[in-house]
């Protein structure tokens, strides 16, 4: 589905990925761990389009995606939720849905019931603005919005940052959810090391810009991948 082939990337002259492969899958969460600026948020912004890479290549559906705009990725499919949600704060929760509509065919510019099914609270809460609601509320509506774009691949960035516990089960369910029902390839972002462990069907371990370790739950030895966390 989406794969990352030896990829570089650099701010100026400093390197923030070096030589990082990975695959999603549809119907798998791929786990993507490790500490403050090892470069995880470079690795999915690599993968959106929305910082160039240097060298390697990125893959989607067995296409080369890495010289595609942003939008051009959307269009084909790849959604991102990012780190701090990027909810619009003065728009209101339907019309920040919308804009999940850009990338859209005009038939199918409308929210699919989903989005409700999944975060009931977004359905209460139509007329508010994005900026009046808790964090909690406001990562359903990062998630709620990306959905909106059918996507086949949904890359989420650390959405248990500052949320809490009750909210973050919704969220984990209704990843699980897309993952089971929907099929959809995931990309989880993660410190919450607990969340990711439950979730997770693959984890890969980051640390100063490359993937130093890697395992599926089935071969996972927990042991091992808490320990290259602790690097
Ligand atoms: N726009 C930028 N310009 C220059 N350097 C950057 C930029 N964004 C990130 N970096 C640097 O690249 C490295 C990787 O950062 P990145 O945000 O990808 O890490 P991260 O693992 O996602 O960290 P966090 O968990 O804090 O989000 C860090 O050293 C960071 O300072």
């Amino acid at each position: 589905m989406l794969e990352a082939r030896s990829v570089n990337l650099h701010y100026g002259a400093a390197q923030a990925l070096r030589g990082v492969s990975m695959v999603a899958e549809a119907g798998k969460i791929t786990c993507i761990l490790g500490r403050n600026g090892v470069g995880k948020t470079s690795l999915l912004r690599a993968l959106t389009g929305h910082q160039p890479i240097s060298g390697g290549s990125i893959v989607f559906d067995g296409q080369e995606i890495e010289r595609l705009r942003p939008y051009e990725r959307a269009r084909r499919g790849i959604a991102y939720v990012p780190q701090g949600r990027d909810v619009f704060p003065l728009l209101t929760v339907e019309e920040n849905l919308h804009t999940g509509y850009a990338p859209l065919k005009r038939a199918q510019r409308y929210v699919p019931e989903e989005v409700f099914d999944l975060f009931p609270v977004l359905a209460d809460m139509m007329r508010r603005r994005g900026g009046d609601l808790s964090g909690g509320q406001q990562q359903q509506l990062a998630i709620g919005r990306a959905l909106v774009m059918r996507p086949k691949i949904l890359l989420l960035d650390e959405p248990t940052e500052g949320i809490q516990p009750s909210i973050i089960k919704d969220i984990g369910r209704a990843i699980t959810y897309l993952r089971d029902t929907a099929k959809m390839a995931i990309v989880l972002v993660e410190q919450y090391f607990d969340f990711a462990h439950e979730l997770g069907d693959r984890f890969a371990v980051m640390d100063r810009g490359s993937v130093v370790f890697s395992c599926g739950r089935d071969d996972m030895d927990e042991g091992a991948l808490r320990r290259a966390l602790a690097i």
